[in-house]
């Protein structure tokens, strides 16, 4: 293999998940199956022995693509060279405490690994955040990295996107692959909001197909949007194995491009389309080619959907008020 390997740094790399992500970014699902990656693993001194012991496992696997894994608890070593940055590691909410805590908390985090990123990151770098919460943990890594293009800050809200179709899926009858165009617009937390009204099944325009608007308000939607606080109730841990496979699904979206007919959700910093302060951090739909993603523009929005965009705005908005008072932009 003569390609020159894809630096690939993934923080929080010895949480859970990390464990579902490391093996399939190794085995071709992040980049694609003729691309050579090197592992980036970033810890905080007491995740370093656990991801130790991944980074054993993962050597025992013997993917031929992995050409290398380097482990640190340092941002400035482990964003040298990276060409894509998965920003997994967060301080999870604990008890007792409030929202600007676990604002300022994360800025802890966020700012000096968008420093790093900064300073050290490869030109093309692509960031995808995981971490919670994700829209805003974006922009104050961002904000903390000026020369990099702007554009190559996202968050993750691919997890709520196949959430969404799932549910549509099940709801229509249709497999999954015959569904389409849906959209997440704003934040990945519960106001969020997963949109049909473009998406179409197996062709057809699924609003008509579903025709029922009390099923979207008091079903669909708060299904999708409180679907990460369910797994959380049920399993006593958040969502893992999905998160990850979200995570590869957006990478690789954005890298090898949507499908013709199709597209996907990412949050991407707002150029102000559909109303959306420029700036924010929000999910929209958009497609991809080459390495770059557009927004799909000229989309209508109906009264009952520009309720619940501006809504997830809104807190968006407020999220960016809090850091911004905290220093942290
Ligand atoms: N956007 C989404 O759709 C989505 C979905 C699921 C989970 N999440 C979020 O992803 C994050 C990680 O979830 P998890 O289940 O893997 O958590 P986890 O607690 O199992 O693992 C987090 C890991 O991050 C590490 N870490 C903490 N601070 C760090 C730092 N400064 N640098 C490097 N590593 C650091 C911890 O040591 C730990 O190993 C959480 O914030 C969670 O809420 C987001
Ligand atoms: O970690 C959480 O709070 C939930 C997570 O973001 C999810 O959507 O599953």
């Amino acid at each position: 293999m003569t390609r020159t390997p894809v630096n690939v740094t993934v923080t929080g790399a010895a949480g859970q998940i990390g464990y579902a992500l490391l093996f399939r970014i190794a085995s071709g699902h992040l980049l694609g199956a003729d691309v050579p990656v090197k592992l980036r693993l970033l810890e905080i001194p007491q995740g370093l022995k656990a991801a130790e012991g991944t980074a054993m496992e993962l050597e025992d696997c013997a993917f031929p693509l992995l050409q290398g894994i380097d482990i640190s608890d340092d941002p400035n070593v482990a964003f040298d060279g990276a060409n894509v940055a998965l920003l997994v590691g967060a301080r999870p909410r604990t008890k007792g405490m409030e929202r600007g805590d676990l604002l300022e908390a994360n800025g802890g985090i966020f700012k000096p690994q968008g420093k790093a990123i900064n300073d050290h990151a490869a030109d093309d770098i692509k960031v995808l955040v995981v971490g919670n919460p994700a829209n805003t943990n974006a922009l104050i890594a961002q904000a903390a990295a000026p020369d990099v293009p702007r554009e190559r800050f996202t968050a993750m809200t691919r997890l709520d996107h196949n959430r969404a179709i799932s549910q549509l899926a099940a709801k229509t009858g249709a497999p999954v692959s015959e569904i389409k165009k849906l959209t997440i617009w704003g934040n990945h937390s519960a106001t969020q909001y997963p949109d049909i009204f473009h998406a179409t099944v197996a062709g057809k325009n699924a609003a008509e197909i579903v025709n029922d608007e009390k099923w979207l308000a008091e079903n669909f939607i708060p299904t999708v949007a409180k679907r990460g606080a369910a797994i959380i109730e049920a399993r006593g841990a958040s969502s893992a194995a999905s998160a990850a496979n979200a995570a590869i699904d957006h990478v690789h979206t954005w890298v090898n491009g949507t499908a013709d007919g199709d597209w996907t959700s990412m949050g991407i910093p707002s150029d102000g389309s559909y109303g959306v302060p420029e700036g924010l951090i929000s999910s929209f739909p958009v497609t991809t080619k080459d390495g770059r993603y557009e927004i799909v523009q000229g989309l209508e929005v109906n009264d009952f959907s520009r309720e619940r965009i501006n809504a997830s705005v809104k807190e968006l908005e407020e999220e960016r008020e809090a850091v911004r008072a905290l220093g942290l932009l």
